[in-house]
């Protein structure tokens, strides 16, 4: 069986760029950028007031010193009036500083008497001043091909006078449940029918990585209903399945692939949930097969198969898993040939003796069937172990890689 690091850096290897397009920025949200973003305009454009209050000479702004207002100017209504010592313009926030001015004197430290103000306190030059470009210059490169765009990102080309972004398309990735047993939540289900968490969390975890995904209707364990749901997924980037991947007599995706082309590049991987995972193509797509039991499926779609959409997008997706250190919470016996993701909680150490910096302690629940999601909805993390670890004490080092 091949080893998960193998397994993932095989699959990444085969992935290639799904292509580019232009969005409005409004609809930006959550899409990867597909080049470098340069700024188009300096920020601030031109030096303005961080405060309200009045714009001088610095040299005349000594503690007592009486300056004359010869203009006001709005943000938004710059004065051409270059001031002259003695003088100063009232500003408010965001003003442009006017020519000659090189501080700003906050109002709440001027006496103001009609067209003169008093200064009660010195104030320096460059005091309350946001020189131009102090955010970034013109044609300063605001963010890198491969950004994911959150909020933060989305002002910062907006501020850069960005209104349409090329983006990475979104993979189109069609899943496809399988089994005679699955039901739609909701629809009538016979007494040994179960409903389709799984279709339905791998979907949220593909979106989750920036995918549209389409929800293919659930094929029955028979090699002509998986054939004829195969067909629904061309003109995809990708083709999911769920289930009928392992060795039972009804676990035929794998031979149904094999009728309409498959490529097959890998079945099987020692990891512990997720052993049935099967990775090929067939022509350029490149088809993943899921196992059936849903946290399985989350496990697979997490380390395999959301970087690889990722990756896709064009986003940096490192050949290793993203994990971080951790402290075990509780004693683990010997581990056997499959890399263990054990569902685990994440706590912090609240005693007296904790330091601020201290690892967050993983428990992992003494259940891990990889049916069962209510501890999965539990879990904050995935602590792994390597294949042949020995027995760990509780309080001895770990690895996780946290759940979203
Ligand atoms: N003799 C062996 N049996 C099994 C092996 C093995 O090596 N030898 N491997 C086990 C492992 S590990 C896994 S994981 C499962 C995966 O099997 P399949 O991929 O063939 O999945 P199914 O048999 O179709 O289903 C397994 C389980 O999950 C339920 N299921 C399936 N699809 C969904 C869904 N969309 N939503 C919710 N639940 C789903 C299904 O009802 C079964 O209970 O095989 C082991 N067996
Ligand atoms: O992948 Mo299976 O879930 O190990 O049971």
């Amino acid at each position: 069986m091949l080893d998960v690091a193998t397994a993932r850096a095989r699959i990444l290897s085969g992935i290639v760029a799904c292509g580019q397009e232009t969005v409005p920025l409004g609809s930006a949200l959550g899409r990867v950028l597909g080049q470098d973003l340069l700024a188009r305009r300096a920020n601030p454009p031109v030096s303005v007031s961080a405060m309200d209050g009045y714009a001088a000479r610095a040299q005349d702004a000594t503690q007592g010193a009486v300056l004359h207002v010869v203009a006001e100017a709005p943000a938004g209504h710059p004065t051409a009036h270059v001031i002259q010592s003695g003088q100063c313009v009232r500003l408010f926030t965001g003003s442009q500083i006017p020519a000659g001015a090189d501080t700003l004197i906050i109002q709440e430290n001027a006496l103001r008497e009609g067209e003169r103000i008093t200064l009660t306190q010195p104030n320096p030059p460059g005091r309350y001043i946001r020189a131009k470009g102090q955010d970034f210059a013109q044609g300063a490169r605001l963010l890198q091909a491969g950004t994911r765009l959150g909020p933060k990102e989305i002002g910062l080309a907006a501020a850069g006078g960005h209104a349409w972004l090329t983006v990475a398309r979104r993979p189109r990735v069609s899943v496809l449940s399988t089994g005679d047993e699955i039901a739609l939540p909701g629809d009538p289900v016979s007494e040994d029918g179960i409903f389709n968490s799984a279709l339905f969390m791998v979907s949220a975890c593909l979106q989750q990585a920036g995918a549209e995904v389409i929800m293919l209707p659930s094929a029955c364990d028979t090699t002509e209903s998986l054939t004829a749901a195969f067909a629904q997924a061309s003109q995809t980037d990708m083709l999911v399945t769920i289930g009928g991947a392992s060795v039972g007599a009804y676990d035929l995706v794998r031979q149904s692939l094999s009728g309409i082309g498959l490529s097959l590049d890998f079945w099987k991987v020692a990891m512990r949930p997720g052993k049935p995972l099967l990775s090929g193509r067939i022509g350029s797509t490149p088809i993943i097969g899921l196992p059936g039991n849903p946290v399985a499926a989350l496990v697979c779609s997490t380390v395999f198969v959301a970087p690889a959409l990722q990756r896709m997008m064009g986003m940096a997706v490192a050949d290793t898993l993203p994990t971080e250190p951790a402290i075990l919470g509780d004693a683990l016996g010997p581990n056997d040939q499959r890399q263990d993701f054990l569902r685990a909680t994440l706590t912090r150490d609240t005693t007296d003796h904790a330091t601020a910096d201290a690892l967050p302690i993983a428990t992992p629940f003494a259940s891990q069937d990889s049916a069962q999601l209510h501890i999965l909805a539990q879990s904050q993390a995935l602590i792994i172990r390597a294949p042949h670890a020995p027995a760990a004490a509780a309080g001895s080092a770990c690895q996780i890689l946290r759940l979203s």
